[in-house]
């Protein structure tokens, strides 16, 4: 059972201040989310490799980076060569997902795949050998703030079940709406990793309201190992 994480997505920091932005959440987190979008995999455009190698001069911090990009064989790496030690691609867009899997393992990157959350996991199944990470989107992707979608939480316990007959290894990581609310569910179906934007970077207090997300991620965790919310008390 992988180890509980929170991954602050820095989509909602000051883009003005991003270096001091990742230093301020740092004391609480091991990694921080780099939303890289191009305005046609998705309607909103961020940041590219520029970007990903000053954040890599600016932070010892594991940089997960999620490509909303219509082009990841072009870009991807390129990600992985401006510093990002984990990249992960939405596999529709790609002729070869697989082949792109090995081609950036090859050149020393952590690969995920990320399933929207009306995309079911059998798109994903041909894949998850050979993947470090499963990205299971709980908003549609784009933009950040929007609300968490609880529907998705069966393909979180499909994908631990998967994981378990094929004998593999990914993390399960959750992204969009994620919060101390709507962690606890995700963390209880089996997810690991927890993206979160707002819920860290509009509070004043980012390594605090980190800790809170892990703390009720832990909660969740915990009470679905104990037999439900029920048995704990
Ligand atoms: O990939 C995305 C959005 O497409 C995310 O990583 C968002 O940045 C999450 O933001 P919050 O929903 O946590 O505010
Ligand atoms: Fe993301």
């Amino acid at each position: 059972m992988h180890e509980l994480r929170v991954a602050p997505s820095i989509l909602s920091a000051d883009f003005a201040r991003l270096a001091d932005e990742v230093a301020d959440v740092a004391p609480a987190v091991s990694m921080v989310h780099v939303d890289v979008m191009d305005a046609h995999y998705v309607p909103n455009l961020t940041l590219g490799p520029p970007v990903v190698r000053s954040l890599r001069a600016a932070t010892p911090l594991f940089l997960d980076a999620h490509l909303m990009i219509t082009d990841p064989r072009t870009y991807a790496p390129q990600v992985v060569a401006a510093g990002a030690d984990s990249v992960t691609f939405h596999p529709e867009v790609e002729d070869d997902p697989l082949g792109l899997v090995e081609l950036l393992r090859d050149v020393g990157s952590q690969v995920g795949v990320a399933v929207r959350p009306h995309q079911p996991l059998s798109l994903v199944e041909e894949l998850l050998e050979s993947i470090d990470l499963l990205l299971v989107m709980t908003v549609q992707p784009g933009f950040g703030g929007q609300a968490f979608q609880p529907e998705v939480l069966p393909k979180i316990a499909e994908a631990v079940a998967a994981r378990e007959r094929l004998g593999a290894r990914f993390r399960i990581e959750v992204d969009g709406g994620i919060s101390p609310d709507t962690v606890g569910g995700t963390a209880a179906a089996g997810a690991d990793t927890f993206v979160a934007g707002s819920a860290v970077f509009d509070h004043l207090d980012r390594p605090a309201a980190a800790r809170a997300v892990l703390a009720a991620a832990e909660a969740g965790r915990r009470e679905a190992a104990d037999g439900g919310p029920s048995a704990a008390g």
